[in-house]
């Protein structure tokens, strides 16, 4: 493994710390080492002909994800496995994701969410009471409590509910089961498709469901009325730069891309939040007294979401120790430099927020957990892309807004009402996203005031 810096020097990281960290923290392990190594100079990865470039400098994001971004596309062996599930629309590149994008974009503004405002936090109370009802006998799963949570908040904004909730879990289970199916096409994308990979066979099993959960649904919405504020409808009401409805093909691949991008991180943030307080009592009891004062005992509502200020500081900071989108790659597509680095066209760079969010340069002390680093004038005064637990440039998330209102609520309604006991003392895993390392257990109990 090799280090350049912005001036081009190379440095070699000593193979023993590699074989070290491998061994003792596994590849995350191995990855936070090379951040620390890199201390924000692109790093070169791995030996061999295959070289990806590590991208962490805010200044070297700025230039990928802003300044040169039409030069820095999707298009990786990993976004190319994925297109075989998301299609080429709002997980792809050009005019299918122009289209989608457009009208997701709109679908998800802040205007859009004080439309779906009450929607959500109905959602969220009716999820937080259903989540109580099985941890007070308990304890409970915290991954599978938190997808199950994610995913009733989704139904009405996604599907206007026009899918019942057992069939929103299912199609959450087999999207993850095709995303998971993925990853030898991922790891392997030189072995053409008519060479069987293992995955390949649970993958068409897992589309196959997908399909007959959402085409029908697709296709009643597309016979009825569409003017509501949910995505599907959204996406029903685009029109491509011809001025042509996306198909019910690309309407699906869409659907199945926000459950990808939208599912699995939302449940896996929460439920590291939830480890984050029980590691951290004094934090806890303070994200409680701000739920107490703004919730006065009653149910969440759309409206306390911009008074929960702490709140949305800790959820901040855990994005940023935890920040699911641990790796986002792009390709070059002509020749270019970082600095003095040379990028020839065809590098594969990957963009990593979860190393950026460690640099030592922009956040001293950096595994402190500390979410007096989002108070107003921190933010201010730290460089605009030292943090983007949501990516940055045209691609930007669009559920951005979308997920820390639910989040806030959530963590509100929760801690307003009941103790959280958290079981188990995890470290993240990599994986597609970053999932604790062993389960961890949930159990809540009524507070009595
Ligand atoms: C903790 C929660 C979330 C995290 C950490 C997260 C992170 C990200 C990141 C890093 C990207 C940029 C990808 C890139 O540059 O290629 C992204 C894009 C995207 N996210 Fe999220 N996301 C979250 C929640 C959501 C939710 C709830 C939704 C849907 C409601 C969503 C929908 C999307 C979509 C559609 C894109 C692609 C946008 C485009 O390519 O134009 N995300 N997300």
């Amino acid at each position: 493994m090799l280090v350049s810096s912005p001036e081009g020097r190379v440095r070699a990281v000593p193979l023993h710390r590699v074989v070290a960290q491998v061994v003792a923290n596994g590849p995350l392990g191995l990855m936070e080492e090379t951040g620390r190594q890199g201390q924000g100079d692109v790093v070169r990865l791995g030996p061999g002909a295959f070289r990806p470039l590590l991208v962490t400098h805010p200044e070297h994001l700025r230039h990928v994800l802003r300044d040169a971004a039409e030069n820095y596309v999707r298009g990786t062996a990993m976004w190319n496995a994925l297109g075989r599930l998301t299609g080429q629309g709002i997980a792809g590149e050009g005019p299918g994701w122009l289209a989608s994008r457009d009208a997701l974009r709109k679908a998800m503004s802040a205007t859009y969410l004080q439309r779906v405002g009450a929607t959500v936090a109905d959602a969220v109370e009716e999820a937080v009471e259903a989540l109580a009802g099985r941890a007070e006998r308990g304890p409970v799963d915290a991954v599978a409590e938190m997808t199950r949570l994610v995913h009733r908040v989704i139904n009405p904004v996604f599907f206007a509910s026009r899918i019942d909730a057992a069939q929103c879990d299912r199609l959450g289970e087999e999207v993850a089961g095709a995303l998971g199916s993925l990853l030898w096409r991922m790891a392997m994308p030189f072995v053409p498709y008519w060479v069987p990979l293992p995955g390949d066979r649970a993958f068409a099993r897992a589309t196959s469901v997908i399909k007959g959960i959402l085409l029908p649904v697709i296709e009643r919405a597309r016979r009825a009325e569409n003017d509501g504020p949910d995505l599907m409808s959204a996406l029903l009401r685009a029109r491509d730069a011809q001025g042509r409805p996306l198909g019910d093909e690309h309407v699906r691949q869409d659907i199945v891309a926000l459950f990808v991008a939208g599912s699995e991180s939302s449940a896996l943030t929460l439920t590291w939040t939830w480890v984050v307080l029980s590691r951290h009592p004094e934090i806890a009891a303070r994200v409680r007294r701000e739920a107490d004062e703004v919730l006065a005992g009653g149910p969440p509502r759309f409206e306390h979401a911009r008074r929960l200020v702490y709140t949305q500081r800790v959820l901040a900071e855990v994005m940023r120790l935890y920040s699911m989108a641990w790796a986002v790659p792009r390709v070059a597509r002509r020749d270019d430099r970082l600095g003095r680095v040379p990028v020839p066209a065809g590098t594969t760079l990957v963009v990593s927020p979860y190393l950026t969010h460690r640099l030592a340069d922009f956040w001293p002390d950096p595994l402190r957990f500390d979410p007096d680093r989002f108070e107003r004038s921190a933010v201010r005064a730290r460089h605009p892309l030292a943090y983007l637990p949501f990516g940055d440039g045209a691609h930007q998330c669009v559920g951005q807004g979308f997920f820390t209102l639910e989040a806030t609520l959530v963590l509100a309604a929760v801690l307003s009402r009941y103790e959280v006991r958290v079981l188990g003392d995890p470290r993240p895993r990599l994986a597609v996203a970053l999932p604790p390392d062993r389960p961890v257990g949930l159990a809540l109990t009524r507070r009595t005031r």
